[in-house]
């Protein structure tokens, strides 16, 4: 999954430079030093650049800078202050056709408030005046936030440095601990820290460096842990052990049923079928879950295992949340099943109960094949004839209610889940692997991210975006969330846009006329649908390329990405618009909502919505109660990473205790300069995103790519970042082949071996041989060395190929 860092940096090529630094070259416009970082960057960089600026006083300061350096007429083709402008659609158009077509570098200056607006355009660095927006990524780090250490507990995070020792220069992350003590953490072991989310950010409960409590904490919950992870293996040993059934192949039908398929499916789906396929040929029941974002067409994969599963003469039943969606599938399903005898049924609580009697009796009879619901199917009284697989839609929207009696009433058949947005138990599931996972992560071909718009409610605004749409042909679904004022926003919106044709739908109308209403919008009737949330789920048609949400402020994070995807489902541009009464009125959770959905505006974007949603949420909603009181203290990614090793742990049947948990980290200090110089990569975000990447890597040919990124993004490596790519290969290497520790001063070194480790016996005895003066064995697990060349890279490639060879099992 990619994390928004990625997908900013690789395609949108925007450039947050959210530091502490841009402020100071504001505030303090005499600091030249600061001023040349700023100047270099702007100089190198090929985009447009805007200057999103909180203080009116910044305008002018930053102007001042620029002209006095005459940046100003070579760089700039423009500079505005964008807040002056009160109507979004006027400077939004005037962005298009004024500047934004321009090739020239543009900068731009504005309030924070219009950046979501402006980032909409490609190739735009944003340089923005404080951190307030870079909130919406809560997986970086921000200056003075909590972060959590596994050996030394919760500090706050305050920033880069570098630090240079006897001429070795490298980059360390500064933490703060109570009593105002200070670690320095080498930025290759920032995998050691974890963000703290527990708590609000001021009360965060730091830890002493070197104090006992944080021990003590982590030795209490090593027993959770272990009680965790015993109670997960067993769920895994349960599973296992029921017996399902396997479904068999029948080539010839399948592919039949396949070639009937309008378009062509993506890889990413076809991956994901063929992972579905293969588990309902074994015969431990399935559960996998499919994570594909809104419109990535996840339905064509749960029509695919229906087909295994009736063709098996097995039947299929499929849970929808809402009454609109199941009439949805059921006419979509008939479609694509046309071809074949099977039947395919509906069943929901707008029947009678003679209707409803007769369904269940061709349920239990077996007559059915298929049948689509919603909550109905969990009904005591349906008895199947012989049933193989459940298909739940849209999972998210499940209570944990409805899925015990899933649990109950289906343990041992298939279950396919799909969702885009999964709720963080479902998350925590297949984090830990309860679950199985498959994710689509690309949209089908000619899919065009949609445009997403924050804006306060104005009428013009309205009236231009619903104009804009009919005109082009397409439809509009307005959003409005109170069934009892309904019919007034329609009175309004007829008088403001009488070109336009509106209808009315809701979830308290009859369902013969809701589906009329649907039907005709559908068929493309009239133009613009007023309606409440029903839409949210999967409703697809394909010609509705705007949606309009009033008081969008009011509704959680993946709802209205989940309303958002209700647009650009086909190939045309589609606009979100998303408003609110007030800018200044929002609460905080509602402005970190907003900046989220607008900061995710691509496509892939809802399962790390998930995750923020989650962390904009708090934990506690992850896991039981038990649980998650502990995880309170020691935060949730650390608790998950730690559950995690814990199982690994148990499988192998070893005693479990916090030392082994928490893998004692390999050392690498090899003595040369290693980092990512500042006037490199002027952000500190961009640094440390950078740093983590690096180090994270999983293998050679991941860091051999981020290098070529760093190149293509910054231009050529300086000497310390070549190191410090040399660095994190040898740190891959040994970590392969189980060393512990390697280091070195400028003459001598050791390596020193776990006692488990899989070194080249062989080369090692050669090495001795070769180079009887630079090898010794210090004692029985270290080895001595002593350096070589006197280049800092060629030393490092030296001990890099020792290594490989010595990983090389012959
Ligand atoms: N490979 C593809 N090529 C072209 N169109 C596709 C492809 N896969 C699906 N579609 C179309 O894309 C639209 C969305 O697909 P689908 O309804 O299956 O999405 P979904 O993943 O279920 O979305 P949601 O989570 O919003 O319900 C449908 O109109 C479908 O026909």
């Amino acid at each position: 999954m990619p994390i928004i860092d990625d997908y900013i940096l690789k395609n949108k090529k925007i450039i947050n430079l959210t530091c502490k630094q841009l402020p100071h070259v504001f505030k303090n416009v005499d600091n030249q030093e600061k001023i040349k970082k700023l100047l270099s960057f702007i100089h190198s960089f090929s985009g447009k650049i805007i200057f999103c600026l909180n203080k009116k006083e910044y305008i002018q300061k930053i102007l001042k800078v620029l002209i006095e350096n005459k940046i100003y007429p070579q760089y700039i083709e423009k500079i505005i202050d964008i807040n002056k402008e009160s109507n979004f659609f006027y400077t939004n158009s005037k962005l298009k056709n004024g500047f934004f077509d321009k090739k020239n570098n543009i900068l731009f200056i504005c309030t924070k408030d219009l950046l979501p607006i402006i980032t909409q355009n490609t190739s735009i660095a944003t340089i923005i005046d404080n951190t307030h927006i870079q909130k919406n990524n809560l997986s970086q780090l921000i200056f003075n936030h909590p972060i959590i250490h596994v050996e030394h507990g919760i500090g706050r995070y305050q920033g880069l440095t570098t630090i240079k020792t006897a001429s070795i220069k490298s980059e360390y992350l500064i933490i703060s601990y109570a009593e105002e003590d200070k670690l320095y953490l080498p930025v290759s072991s920032l995998h050691l820290i974890s963000p703290y989310t527990e708590t609000s950010i001021e009360h965060a409960p730091l830890h002493k460096l070197g104090g006992d409590e944080w021990n003590k904490q982590k030795q209490k919950i090593s027993k959770t842990l272990y009680d965790h992870a015993a109670q997960l293996l067993d769920i895994y040993a349960n599973r296992a052990s029921i017996e399902g059934f396997s479904f068999k192949k029948n080539e010839e039908k399948y592919q039949i049923f396949s070639k009937d398929c309008l378009f062509q499916i993506t890889p990413d789906q076809d991956q994901v079928i063929k992972s579905v396929l293969k588990d309902m040929y074994k015969s431990t029941p399935m559960d996998r879950l499919i994570c594909g974002d809104v419109g990535f067409g996840k339905t064509e994969i749960a029509m695919r295992s229906a087909f295994l599963s009736v063709s098996n003469k097995k039947q299929v039943a499929v849970l929808v949340p809402t009454t609109l969606l199941a009439q949805q599938h059921y006419e979509n399903f008939k479609k694509r099943f046309s071809n074949w005898s099977f039947y395919i049924d509906l069943i929901s609580r707008f029947q009678n109960q003679k209707q409803q009697n007769l369904l269940l009796q061709h349920t239990k009879n077996g007559k059915i094949d298929i049948l689509i619901g919603t909550h109905k199917l969990l009904l005591k009284e349906i008895e199947w004839y012989d049933l193989g697989l459940l298909i739940i839609d849209e999972e998210h929207r499940f209570g944990v209610n409805h899925k015990e009696i899933i649990k109950k009433k289906y343990s041992n058949i298939d279950i396919l889940t799909l969702t885009a947005t999964p709720i963080p138990r479902t998350l925590n599931m297949a984090m830990t692997g309860i679950k199985d996972l498959s994710i689509i992560e690309k949209p089908p071909a000619q899919r065009l991210a949609v445009k997403t718009y924050i804006q306060e409610y104005s009428s013009t605004l309205v009236r231009n975006t619903i104009l804009r749409e009919i005109l082009r042909g397409g439809q509009v679904y307005y959003v409005y969330n109170k069934v009892k004022n309904i019919i007034n926003i329609a009175e309004r919106l007829s008088k403001l846009i009488p070109e336009a044709n509106i209808k009315i739908g809701h979830g308290q109308m009859s369902n013969i006329d809701l589906q009329k209403v649907m039907n005709e919008f559908y068929n493309n009737k009239f133009n613009v649908l007023i309606c409440t949330t029903i839409i949210e789920s999967g409703i697809d048609i394909p010609r509705a390329n705007t949606i309009i949400i009033e008081n969008s402020d009011h509704f959680g994070l993946s709802q209205l990405h989940q309303l958002r995807g209700r647009i650009g489902r086909s190939r045309y541009q589609a606009y979100a618009l998303f408003l609110v009464n007030n800018f200044n009125k929002m609460t905080i959770n509602a402005k970190k909502r907003l900046e989220a959905i607008s900061s995710v505006n691509n496509f892939g974007g809802g399962f790390s919505l998930s995750n923020q949603d989650l962390e904009i949420r708090g934990i506690g909603e992850i896991l039981g109660k038990e649980q998650s009181g502990h995880m309170k203290n020691i935060g949730f990614s650390l608790y998950m990473k730690l559950l995690r090793n814990a199982i690994d742990l148990l499988k192998t049947g070893e005693h479990l205790s916090i030392d082994k948990l928490l893998k004692k980290p390999l050392e690498v200090e090899l003595y040369v300069s290693s980092l990512l110089p500042d006037n490199y990569i002027v952000d500190v975000n961009t640094r440390l995103f950078f740093y983590k990447k690096i180090f994270n890597a999983e293998n050679e040919n991941n860091i051999e790519q981020i290098k070529n990124e760093l190149i293509y993004q910054f231009g050529p490596l300086p000497d310390f970042s070549k190191n410090l790519i040399i660095i994190a290969k040898i740190r891959l290497i040994a970590y392969k082949i189980g060393i512990k520790r390697i280091k070195s001063n400028k003459k001598i070194g050791i390596i020193e071996f776990n006692n488990k480790n899989s070194i080249n016996t062989q080369y090692l005895l050669k090495i001795f041989q070769d180079e009887p003066n630079t090898w010794k064995m210090k004692n029985s697990t270290t080895l001595q060395f002593i350096w070589h060349p006197n280049d800092d890279y060629l030393r490092l490639i030296w001990i890099k190929n020792i290594l490989y060879n010595l990983s090389k099992q012959s």
